[in-house]
């Protein structure tokens, strides 16, 4: 999940003392440790796996759990076998390879209900300290991708969801800026997050809506979450990758569960009369046009946006334009020097160097009038067109398979002209005019 506000996860919990108890495990004899971090077992009957021992990471292995009278069971989601139920397990210390994740069950029976309620007490914690959402707020574009989004939540979301426990709502979105809509009036102290099943669109759409809240100081904070149910998906990818994850359905939802959080940089943008708020890029130029223009081959899914490509790649079109940016440390070689003063405070946009100073900033629609920088030491540079291609990127991945911006937490991609290749110029957080939560 995208949590704009987190930073860190704070200092560690102090150790809880581990839990042993004598217990059946799947039906076998053993004895078992529960510490904060796992649950281990050694089976001590006779039998061919008898002395071996097992564990499961709380953290990244169990989805969920259940307590029923003397039963702790366990739902667990992993790479290979660790119930101990089909193939031999793996030896400790051994992690899984890229291969998908599969849902399992160990069943822990306890001597007694009191101690089978002590342990899924010391579980619930473990989860709360780790941040597991307990309620969850969804919205579905049914709309979006290949039109898949309804399925996907049923059939992919729901199971994990519910056997994590999770207490969900779910909304689908009826027209565009439904979701916009939906986070600018949701009762958030219901909610741990909301989480989009769509593309990269509708989280778009919810930040606006959170940013044009009275409360958008409060709103912003609440934890977002995106499954992949659209034409891109650059956003999920980005976020699977920097936590190690292969990009997959199942390794969204079980981030959202497991609480995995980052903070996300928000760029404020004036166009016009109208402002908006982007965490994923901005485009210019050909990849704009692709993504537009590209709408009327929709029922292709992602391959609409490799086939209108190739359409415009033999087709490029130049446009004409200015690009001022303050570099970051190292690229000050980059563009060239710009001699007006540049205001890029508080409510307006970056004012064209020519002068032409507007307060674009409606407050009747815009509680959130963008980040109050101090650009008085600011060195702009300037980069003149024709462009093909305009690209900043807030994220590395502008969909599952192409890795624009490996570093990203803000690059700008310039595509000058055709042949001069791409240069990759490194900008600084106030020319995007962001800022981190
Ligand atoms: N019921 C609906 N009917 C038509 N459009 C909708 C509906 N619900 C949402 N939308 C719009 O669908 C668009 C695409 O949404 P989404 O991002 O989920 O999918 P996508 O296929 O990845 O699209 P994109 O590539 O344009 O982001 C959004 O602009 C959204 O406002």
């Amino acid at each position: 999940m995208a949590d704009p506000q987190a930073k860190a996860r704070g200092p560690p919990e102090p150790r809880a003392e581990a839990l042993v108890e004598p217990v059946r495990v799947n039906g076998s004899a053993a004895e078992a440790t529960l510490s904060s971090a796992e649950l281990a077992w050694r089976t001590t009957g006779a039998g061919r796996d008898s002395g071996g021992r097992r564990k499961l990471e709380l953290e990244s292995d169990v989805l969920g759990f259940q307590v029923e009278g003397r039963a702790l069971k366990l739902v667990t989601f992993t790479r290979g076998d660790v119930t101990g139920a089909g193939r031999p397990p793996s030896p400790v210390g051994c992690g899984g390879g890229a291969e998908d994740r599969k849902r399992g069950e160990v069943a822990v029976e306890m001597e007694s209900e009191e101690a089978a309620e002590r342990w899924g007490h010391a579980i619930r914690d473990r989860f709360a300290s780790l941040g597991r959402p307990k309620r969850l707020f969804f919205i579905v574009n049914p709309y979006g991708g290949k039109r898949g989004g309804r399925k996907i939540f049923q059939t992919e979301v729901l199971p994990l969801i519910e056997a994590a426990g999770i207490h969900y709502t779910m909304q689908e979105t009826n027209y565009r800026l439904h979701a916009q809509e939906i986070a600018g009036s949701l009762d958030l102290r219901k909610y741990d997050g909301i989480i989009c099943v769509s593309g990269d669109g509708i989280l778009v759409e919810v930040v606006n809506g959170l940013l044009q809240r009275d409360d958008w100081d409060k709103a912003i904070k609440v934890p977002l979450g995106i499954i992949p149910a659209g034409t891109g998906n650059g956003m999920v990818q980005g976020l699977l990758h920097s936590a190690g994850e292969p990009f997959s359905m199942s390794n969204a939802v079980f981030a959202i569960i497991r609480g995995h959080r980052r903070a996300l940089d928000v760029t404020s943008v004036v166009q016009g009369k109208t402002r908006f708020f982007s965490v994923m890029m901005l485009t210019w130029g050909l990849v704009a046009d692709i993504d537009i223009e590209s709408e009327k081959f929709r029922w292709m899914g992602s391959a609409r946006i490799d086939f209108y490509s190739l359409l415009r790649a033999v087709n490029l079109r130049r446009y004409n334009g200015r690009i001022l940016f303050v570099p970051a440390p190292g690229y000050e070689g980059f563009g060239d020097p710009v001699e007006q003063t540049i205001s890029c405070k508080s409510n307006g946009a970056a004012n064209a160097a020519e002068g032409d100073i507007t307060d674009v900033c409606n407050n009747e629609t815009c509680t959130y009038s963008g980040p109050s920088t101090d650009d008085a030491d600011l060195e702009w540079r300037s980069l003149k067109g024709p462009f093909v291609n305009v690209w900043i990127s807030n994220i590395a991945f502008a969909s599952e398979g192409v890795m624009i911006a490996p570093q990203a937490l803000c690059r700008w991609l310039l595509g000058r002209s055709y042949n001069q290749g791409l240069p990759m110029v490194c900008c600084s957080r106030t020319l995007a005019s962001d800022e981190g939560w």
